[in-house]
């Protein structure tokens, strides 16, 4: 990556349109080239489906906006035929659009004082039409658009942002926001990419990303990241006259800009998690209510691809290890299943789960005709990965799913976990592999928002000779006395299945699981109470 110093925008005049696209055209990557071509066209339909005065901007002075004003002012100016970037236009048959985009600024005054500065530095600069809001963003658009005939909204959201998830590049307001299309043309570029098209195409950005400020919030919860710190140092400090009889200050620590950072799933890592409310778990007379901490049940569906495990040759053991593995997590899993290897079996299966669970794991190598587009950031790593061994021009292992998709590499991997929305393909191939590629997952969850890490469930499994007909009443009463817990039964073995009356093995095990220990164990209080004897603990988790 080039270096570049952020220019400061208060000294120098911003970048002309041709420069930018200029810029991007004669870069060596190819992939920012694509990357900027779809961003383009994506803004360029919303101005053909909208007038212009119905479209708007909104525009923070973040590092993703940044990206998405410049793509803006290329859109406008350019033409329907130089929409498409070329090179070699002359910039004097291009002008500045003679009416400036509008856009919608949200002032807050915990915002920090560089974004502020550099957000209305730039309007000028770039002669944007500001509308500052003052208020919440959803007060603040409702009134906005009372007044102004605004449809749509470019937003510089970017896939891994928390309120990314569900949206396309075309994502309509969620309920209770007022009605309006929320248009995301930079959805599937990386941290990598927003960096490389700010360096190659030379604009000013604010000024904290030179100081290892990676993702900016508000003052109260964001700082540089720590990825990007410099080896602690003393500094010399000349108005210390008071402390140390050296002359040294306290520690100073210091930060490498933001493009330097390596891993851009640690883009997040220097803002703070938010508090949480705690304040409607205690009650006005200062008891504990429960029902406030019972948090919503997250729940998966885990599709297994595999020919060898339907026909009965293998053992479905990965499915296995991530339903334990979810349900650790907090999660309950509403459905596994076992798939052909055909794109017709897990293309059926995973429409038919995507509105029934809110994430999906699925695991295995997939059919060829499955990885439906290619992908060069895939197929670069995998020319790293295999060298020469590449074979052919477009390698067919590069091909991902349709839609946006993201890799998760780790440098532990053989091959990335695949994120598409709220589907997480593991491929495999080995137990060793899923287990691996799992264990990064969770990592990245500490820092990113890949997935949620909720409260574990608490699993208690009895053991009994009591036979099924006196069990099942009681378990009955169980289960109308605790809704809240999943109650179940089963023998203990296989063997005991073909002789059910046997009482020598396949005794029948009871299992009792919610995220409440307390009311677990209760379950188990009461059952016994019921039972009388005969119940025995085999297991807690
Ligand atoms: C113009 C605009 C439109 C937004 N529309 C929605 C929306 O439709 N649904 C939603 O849940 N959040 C919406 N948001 C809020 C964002 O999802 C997100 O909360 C915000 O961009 C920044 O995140 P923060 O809460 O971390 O500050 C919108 C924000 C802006 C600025
Ligand atoms: N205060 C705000 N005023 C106007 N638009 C905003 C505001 N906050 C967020 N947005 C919109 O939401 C998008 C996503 O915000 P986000 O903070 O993830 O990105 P960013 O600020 O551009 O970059 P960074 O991730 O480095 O902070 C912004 O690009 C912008 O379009
Ligand atoms: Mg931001």
């Amino acid at each position: 990556m080039p270096r570049v110093v952020a220019l400061d925008c208060e000294k120098k005049a911003g970048r002309g349109v041709m420069e930018i696209l200029n810029a991007v055209e004669g870069c060596s990557d190819k992939r920012l080239r694509t990357k900027c071509k779809q961003a383009l066209y994506v803004i360029d339909r919303t101005l053909a489906l909208y007038k212009f005065e119905e479209v708007a901007f909104s525009f923070n002075g973040g590092k993703d906006s940044t990206v998405l004003l410049h793509l803006l002012r290329a859109a406008c100016v350019a033409g329907e035929a130089k929409r498409t970037i070329h090179i070699g236009a002359e910039e004097s048959t291009c002008l500045e659009l003679g009416k400036s985009i509008r856009t919608i600024y949200f002032e807050s005054p915990s915002a920090f004082p560089e974004i502020d500065s550099f957000t209305y530095e730039t309007a000028r600069v770039y002669n944007l039409e500001m509308e500052i809001l003052r208020q919440d963003f959803k007060s603040g658009l409702s009134a906005l658009f009372k007044t102004k005939p605004i449809k749509a909204v470019f937003l510089g959201t970017r896939i891994g942002d928390p309120n990314a998830v569900g949206q396309e590049q075309f994502a309509p307001s969620s309920a209770g926001w007022p009605p309006f299309m929320r248009v995301n043309p930079i959805l599937n570029w990386s941290y990598r990419d927003v960096w490389e098209f700010l360096l190659v195409c030379k604009v000013p950005y604010c000024k904290l990303y030179d100081q290892g400020y990676t993702s900016i919030g508000s003052v109260h919860d964001t700082l540089p990241n720590e990825a990007l710190s410099v080896e602690s140092h003393f500094e010399q400090d000349k108005s210390a006259h008071n402390d140390t009889a050296s002359g040294v200050a306290p520690l100073k620590e210091t930060y490498r800009p933001a493009y330097l950072l390596r891993d851009g799933r640690l883009e997040r890592a220097g803002r703070l998690k938010r508090e949480k409310n705690c304040k409607n778990e205690v009650s006005s007379n200062g008891v504990l209510d429960l029902h406030a901490r019972t948090e919503p049940l997250f729940s998966a569906s885990v599709l297994v691809v595999g020919d060898e495990i339907l026909r009965g040759e293998v053992e479905d053991q990965s499915g296995v290890l991530l339903s334990k593995e979810l349900r650790a997590i907090g999660w309950s899993i509403r459905h596994r299943a076992i798939l052909a290897n055909d794109i017709d079996s897990i293309s059926e299966e995973v429409e038919q789960r995507s509105n029934n669970s809110d994430i999906r794991c699925h695991l295995g190598r997939c059919s060829k005709e499955l990885w439906s587009s290619f992908d060069e950031e895939f197929e670069e790593f995998l020319r790293d990965q295999v060298g020469g061994h590449c074979p052919g021009d477009q390698n067919q292992m590069a091909k991902l799913p349709e839609g946006i998709t993201e890799l998760l590499h780790h440098q532990e991997l053989l091959f990335p976990v695949i994120k598409c929305h709220n589907v997480f393909i593991l491929p495999g191939p080995t137990i060793k592999e899923v287990e691996l590629q799992w264990k990064c997952l969770l990592e990245w969850s500490k820092t990113s928002n890949v997935f949620g890490v909720h409260q574990p469930f608490t699993l208690i499994k009895l053991r009994t000779s009591v036979p099924e007909v006196e069990i099942a009443g009681p378990l009955a009463k169980l289960s109308l006395d605790f809704p809240d817990l999943s109650i179940g039964c089963y023998r203990e073995s296989a063997q005991a299945l073909e002789d059910p009356l046997s009482t020598k093995t396949g005794k029948l095990i009871i299992s009792i699981l919610g995220k409440n220990p307390t009311r677990v164990k209760a379950a188990v209080c009461a059952l016994n109470f019921d039972v009388a004897e005969g119940v025995f603990c085999v297991e807690e988790g």
